[in-house]
């Protein structure tokens, strides 16, 4: 009878439990798989009342049982566990230790104590043992035993409603309906003397426990009839769970799979002689066992090898049906633990539920978020290539980037519905605001580059507007000249930011950059303006020089001087440094902001009219160009102080020096190589000592109308051909040639009038 009982000593004598037995047991008789549907069914009695012997009958377990010719000793030590064989649902039957039995002795009744509060603790029906013979007796053994049960029940804190059925062993032929009544006094008589606390004072006693008798022959002298009544009390024990059967109305049922540890926690509760709260143990035993499971299932989760796989794609690159596929993984985790956990406690189970979402979604969590910075950086490349094609299509650029913005941020989106987990309700917010963020920097330093490159294109052409007609207007530098760069300055910057402002409506830029590019351009107009200003200011030495050549070596028909004597080099020395001093004062300050000033004037005082002063032996009054500033002029318009003209002016003079002298040396050589008649001593001579030669030809009028004629005639011709003028300009093949052309006809016309004149003569 009942190998199959697994029968194990759960405590031994001494009450230390057998850990390892209990975990065997569990596992031998698959109680995990039980869930709720099982049944704890403890017995309780005298020693040597025929408990194992009851047991082993009613659920074919083999617990041990006294040898009956080795007479009323105990065999039973601790407690034992068996599971009953052939009923359902499964039955867990707990042999306890006889009570008030002589091995223990009266000191060891704490033992007795502990095992009772532990088959109340964790049983749905307590057997209790009682000899027919002792019902109704006043010292009767089986009230010790009352005593402690209902002692120790009060002991439990919010105890579950259990079972008890007393079993009447060896009735007598008193009928059960008489025994009962008497028995129910008993056990009520028992209840009320047991001391109570105030708080369980008036409740009754089938708040605690349904009270159940049944009788039976006995075994030793009537065993056949003992056997069929067994068979009959074991019918009870079927669907002894479902509602009306035997512990149809238990409650706080630990799970199966948490019944291992709930006994062991339960015992060493009571060891540790601490109040034992069943439905705070319930919810520790659910917090326990939930938290097992959820640990087991999230290092399932850790482990799980689709999980590594996906792990190690997303890793690479971006995996398509991401969000799906760890939805469903973890899906399949969640559910094998709501299966196991079911049976469960609800609120520690859901709160474990919650935790083990927690956990495992943390665990997800570097994936999704590696696959939302893949979905960023794709939807960002995608951008900048669209934003790329965009520009070659020509002008539109704020268009283009609101186009390319959009879809980028649609393919974001859209990529971010197959990454998103059913069972996390993350959002793609902060993401979504750097891919935002990434797209601006781009678009940015996009903008930048296209409104650098437009605005370089525009400085060129501005500059190079100003350049030549700058260059010119300074190289006739005269009063007007500022006049004109003011013109020329205006009217370019004008131009150009008109052209700017229409090549900036395709950014579409905002009020506070559009103005600042565009102050930008005038600013580089005039800055450009005053910088080639300063560049030809450089240059003003050289330009004095030229200026003072051209007025000096050349007439006002722009044809070069020939130092005769007759020109006046004084007045004409004179006009040309006037005409250098006043291109100094041109060049001296810019004027681009139409005010008048007086350097013109204290330049001719200072320079000018100083050096007739010195000439006329004026003592010049205080020296205004000892001064690094103009007055009413800044120090940024001025292009040459003050000091810098006066240095100037000295070394202009001293370069214009030679060719003042050259002229005046030239003059002086013409006037010698003119003056071709003899000394006036020899002129003296010549008459005193041809005095008769003269008067001869006084004398005779032939040799006078002879000489006459022949002096007219040359005077004629040297006038006529201008000789003295023609040597001047120098002597060139050209001249020679007309000069005989010119002497021919002269001749002719000498010789015409000669004869004329002789003819009459
Ligand atoms: N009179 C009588 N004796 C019985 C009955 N059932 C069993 N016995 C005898 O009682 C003795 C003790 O039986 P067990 O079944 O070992 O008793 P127990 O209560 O389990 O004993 P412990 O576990 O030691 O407390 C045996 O010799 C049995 O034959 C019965 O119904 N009536």
């Amino acid at each position: 009878m009942g190998d199959n009982c697994c029968s194990t000593q759960l405590i031994d004598g001494a009450g230390v439990l057998n850990v390892e037995g209990l975990e065997h047991f569990v596992k031998t008789v698959r109680l995990v798989e039980c869930g709720l549907s099982y049944v704890v069914v403890s017995i309780m009695g005298p020693q040597s009342s025929g408990k194992s012997t009851l047991l082993n009958h009613l659920f074919r377990t083999n617990f041990r049982e006294m040898d009956a010719l080795r007479g009323r000793v105990q065999t039973t030590k601790g407690i034992w566990i068996a599971k009953c064989l052939d009923i359902e649902p499964c039955t867990i039957v707990i042999d306890l230790e006889g009570t008030d039995g002589r091995e223990r002795g009266e000191d060891d009744t704490v033992f007795e104590k502990q095992s009772a509060l532990f088959a109340l603790a964790i049983s749905d029906v307590v057997l209790v043992n009682i000899w027919c013979h002792d019902i109704g007796r006043e010292h009767a053994s089986n009230k010790p035993l009352l005593r402690t049960v209902f002692q120790v029940m009060l002991r439990l804190f919010s105890p579950r409603k259990t079972t008890l059925l007393f079993v009447i062993r060896d009735k007598t032929k008193t009928p059960l309906e008489y025994l009962e009544p008497i028995l129910r006094e008993d056990i009520q008589k028992i209840w009320d003397t047991v001391s109570k606390t105030q708080a369980h004072k008036s409740l009754p006693l089938h708040d605690f426990f349904n009270v159940e008798v049944v009788a039976l022959p006995s075994y030793e002298e009537k065993k056949e009839q003992f056997k069929e009544q067994v068979a009959q009390l074991r019918q009870r024990f079927f669907n002894s769970v479902a509602p009306g059967g035997l512990a149809g109305d238990r409650g706080g049922v630990v799970p199966a799979s948490a019944f291992s540890f709930s006994v062991q926690k339960i015992w060493k509760t009571i060891r540790e002689n601490k109040d034992l709260d069943l439905p705070a143990h319930k919810v520790m035993v659910a917090t326990v066992r939930c938290e097992e499971i959820a640990n087991e299932k999230l290092s399932s989760l850790t482990s799980n090898k689709q999980w590594l796989e996906l792990v190690e794609a997303v890793r690479s690159g971006p995996v398509p049906g991401f969000g799906k596929t760890v939805s469903s993984i973890l899906d399949s985790f969640f559910e094998e633990y709501d299966r196991e956990a079911v049976f469960f406690d609800e609120g520690v189970r859901t709160s474990k539920r919650h935790q083990l979402e927690s956990k495992a979604l943390h665990l997800v969590k570097p994936a999704f978020q590696a696959m939302l910075g893949h979905l960023r950086s794709k939807a960002l490349a995608s951008f900048k290539i669209d934003l790329q094609q965009s520009l070659k299509k020509g002008v539109g650029f704020a268009v283009y980037v609101r186009n390319c913005s959009q879809s980028a941020m649609l393919e974001f989106d859209q990529g971010f519905k197959d990454v998103s987990i059913k069972q996390a309700d993350w959002d793609s917010h902060k993401v979504r605001e750097k891919l935002s963020r990434d797209i601006e920097a781009h678009i940015s330093s996009v903008r930048d580059a296209k409104l650098s490159e437009l605005v370089a294109d525009f400085e060129n052409r501005l500059a190079e507007a100003l350049t030549e007609p700058m260059e010119s207007l300074f190289d006739a530098a005269e009063g007007d000249t500022w006049a004109s760069i003011r013109r020329l300055y205006k009217s370019e910057t004008k131009k150009a930011l008109l052209d700017l402002s229409a090549s900036l409506s395709e950014f579409e830029l905002d009020q506070e950059t559009f103005n600042k590019i565009m102050g930008d351009l005038k600013d580089f107009s005039r800055n450009f303006v005053e910088k080639k200003a300063r560049e030809e200011a450089g240059k003003v030495l050289i330009r004095m020089k030229d200026r003072f050549s051209t007025i000096f070596k050349y007439d006002k028909d722009s044809m070069p001087r020939v130092w005769t004597g007759k020109e006046d080099v004084r007045i004409i020395t004179k006009d040309a440094r006037a005409a250098a001093l006043n291109l100094l004062s041109v060049m001296a300050a810019i004027r681009l902001d139409d005010k008048t000033d007086n350097i013109e004037k204290i330049l001719n005082s200072s320079l000018l009219d100083s050096q007739a002063s010195i000439e006329k032996s004026i003592k010049p009054s205080a020296d205004p160009l000892a001064s690094a500033t103009w007055p009413e002029i800044t120090s940024k318009n001025t292009l040459i102080s003050p000091a810098q003209c006066k240095l100037i002016w000295k070394q202009f003079n001293s370069e214009i020096e030679y060719a003042v002298i050259q002229a005046v040396s030239a003059q002086e050589s013409h006037r010698r190589s003119n003056n071709w008649l003899p000394p006036l001593w020899a002129i003296a001579a010549i008459i005193i000592l041809g005095f008769d030669e003269f008067m001869m030809l006084l004398r005779n009028p032939a040799y006078a109308f002879l000489i006459f004629t022949l002096t007219m005639t040359v005077l004629a011709l040297w006038k006529q051909l201008d000789i003295a003028g023609e040597f001047r300009h120098g002597v060139s093949f050209e001249r020679v040639a007309n000069f005989f052309t010119s002497l021919n006809s002269s001749i002719f016309l000498c010789c015409c009038s000669t004869s004329v004149a002789t003819r009459e003569f």
